[in-house]
């Protein structure tokens, strides 16, 4: 069975920086107060077993800390679909869908756009796949989102990872993608952070306290990322 660790780690260690200061912060609720779950040995009735309904994973970590390029890893050694909603959302706005005007702004502003939007479309991604194993990147990113997806595909995901990566780390990642994207900019990377702390924390901290929380150290090399990743899923070969 899965099994809690007592231990209560924060998430990242302190910094002093302006840019952090910020960030930080919202409700009385702050990214200090977010603590990780390890499981170990997963046995009967685990992830493992339950191959009938699909396997979801949930991939979440501030803009930057690396989510996109550790699904893509996951994909290649574990077989997974990666469905990421940022790029779900962003297929959208090219394909000049009726939403896509109000999609673009809400993703230049830094906002998170109305969860039916997103939820409708993970939803149809997962049913016009053949896959029955998904990564779901960059979602659910607040308390919303988790709900309205919980009640439209009436389950909960399996597993949930956290990368956790330093702010200066992110914007400086952020900064250098490179991908033209409209909010890959400073003062959208700002917004996009503040989002971040007080909408997606509670949500990190929900699934932390119902034990299905991996957190991943998200600093260092690639590879050295996806070596702390593999341990979640090997057990599922
Ligand atoms: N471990 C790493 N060290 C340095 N740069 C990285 C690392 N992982 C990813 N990157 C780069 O950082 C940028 C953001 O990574 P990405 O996977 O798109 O993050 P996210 O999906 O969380 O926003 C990309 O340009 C990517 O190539
Ligand atoms: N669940 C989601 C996921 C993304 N979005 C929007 C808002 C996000 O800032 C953008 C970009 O998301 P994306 O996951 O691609 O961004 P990062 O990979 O974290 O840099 O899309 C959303 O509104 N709701
Ligand atoms: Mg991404």
């Amino acid at each position: 069975m899965w099994r809690r660790v007592a231990s209560l780690s924060p998430l990242v260690s302190r910094s002093k920086s302006r840019l952090l200061d910020q960030v930080q912060v919202a409700n009385g609720f702050n990214v200090w107060q977010v603590f990780s779950t390890q499981v170990l040995n997963p046995t009967e009735g685990g992830v493992s077993d339950r191959r009938r309904t699909p396997l979801v994973t949930f991939v979440l970590g501030g803009p930057g800390s690396g989510k996109g390029t550790q699904c893509t890893r996951i994909v290649e050694t574990f077989g997974f679909t990666h469905l990421s909603a940022g790029d779900l959302l962003r297929k959208e706005i090219s394909s000049n869908s009726e939403n896509g005007s109000m999609i673009l702004n809400t993703i230049r502003e830094g906002k998170i756009v109305p969860s039916e939007v997103t939820v409708k479309l993970i939803q149809k991604a997962i049913e016009a796949s053949e896959n029955d194993r998904f990564l779901i990147d960059g979602f659910p990113r607040s308390e919303e989102n988790r709900i309205a997806y919980e009640r439209v595909i009436g389950a909960e995901p399996d597993i949930v990872l956290f990368f956790d990566c330093p702010v200066e780390e992110m914007v400086k990642r952020v900064l250098n993608r490179n991908q033209g994207r409209v909010d890959d900019n400073i003062d959208t990377v700002k917004e996009r952070l503040k989002v971040f702390t007080e909408l997606n924390l509670p949500v990190i901290k929900y699934y932390s306290e119902k034990g299905k929380l991996y957190k991943i150290d998200a600093t260092g090399s690639e590879d050295e990322i996806f070596e702390r990743v593999r341990p979640v899923f090997a057990v599922l070969r």
